[in-house]
C-alpha cells in the first residue's frame, strides 16, 4: 500500500486519500458541512468554492516528531481537528499573514482540545509548540479553491506552471484565462 509523508514537514502520519477517505468522508464533509461556513467566514479565499483538498493525520510523540516550525499551508483555508489522544502542551501558534498587509496580533497560542476543530486561512503562518508528554493526533484538511489558486500559486505566488497530477492533485485546474474551470459558475451562483 502507498505510504507518503502528509506533507513536507510532519514526518509521521497518514495521507487519508491513501486509505480511500476523501469519496465517502472527506468530499462530503468539505462540500455539505465545511463550505456553508466558509463561504461566510473566507469569502475572498473561495470559501463558496472549495473545490478540493488534501486531508492527512499528523502524529506528535516524545520519540517521533515533537513540533511543528512555523508555516503556511499549500491551502486556501484549513481545517485543523484535535483527534486527542493523551498529550501535555503542543499548542498550535499563529502568527503574521504570508502576503496580507493588514496589520494582525503578532502571537496567538491555542490550546487543542479533543474533538474540537478550528478553521484558518492557509495563508497565516503557523506552527505547532513541543509536546510535553504523550502522543498529539490531528486531522488536517487543506482546502483548495481552484477559482484563486488557478491565478496564482500560494506557495510561489506566481502564475501556475501545471504538470498532471493524479486525484485533486494541487488543487489546481484547467489551463487557466485561457479554460477557466467549472468550478467558477458554482461559485457566481452561491
Ligand atoms: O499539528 C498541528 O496542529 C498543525 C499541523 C499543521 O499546521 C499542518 O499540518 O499544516
Ligand atoms: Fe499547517
Amino acid at each position: 500500500m502507498p505510504k507518503g509523508r502528509p506533507n513536507t514537514m510532519n514526518n509521521y502520519g497518514v495521507l487519508l486519500n491513501e486509505l480511500g477517505m476523501d469519496e465517502g468522508f472527506l468530499t462530503p464533509l468539505r462540500e455539505q458541512f465545511l463550505r456553508p461556513i466558509t463561504a461566510l467566514l473566507y469569502p475572498e479565499l473561495g470559501g463558496s468554492c472549495l473545490d478540493s483538498h488534501r486531508a492527512f493525520v499528523v502524529k506528535y510523540s516524545l520519540h517521533e516528531d515533537l513540533d511543528l516550525s512555523s508555516h503556511y499551508d499549500n491551502a486556501e483555508v484549513t481545517l485543523n481537528v484535535s483527534l486527542g489522544k493523551d498529550f501535555t502542551e503542543g499548542n498550535l501558534y499563529f502568527e503574521d499573514f504570508y502576503k496580507d498587509p493588514s496589520p494582525v496580533p503578532k502571537y496567538l497560542e491555542v490550546e487543542h482540545v479533543g474533538a474540537q476543530g478550528l478553521l484558518h486561512r492557509g495563508g497565516q503562518i503557523h506552527g505547532a509548540l513541543p509536546i510535553g508528554s504523550g502522543e498529539r493526533w490531528n486531522l488536517i484538511v487543506w482546502m483548495r479553491s481552484s477559482l484563486i489558486r488557478n491565478q496564482l500559486c500560494p506557495m510561489c505566488n506566481s502564475k501556475p506552471q501545471l504538470v498532471e497530477a493524479e486525484g485533486f492533485g494541487d488543487g489546481f485546474t484547467g489551463t487557466l484565462e485561457e479554460d477557466m474551470p467549472e468550478t467558477v459558475d458554482v461559485c457566481a451562483l452561491w
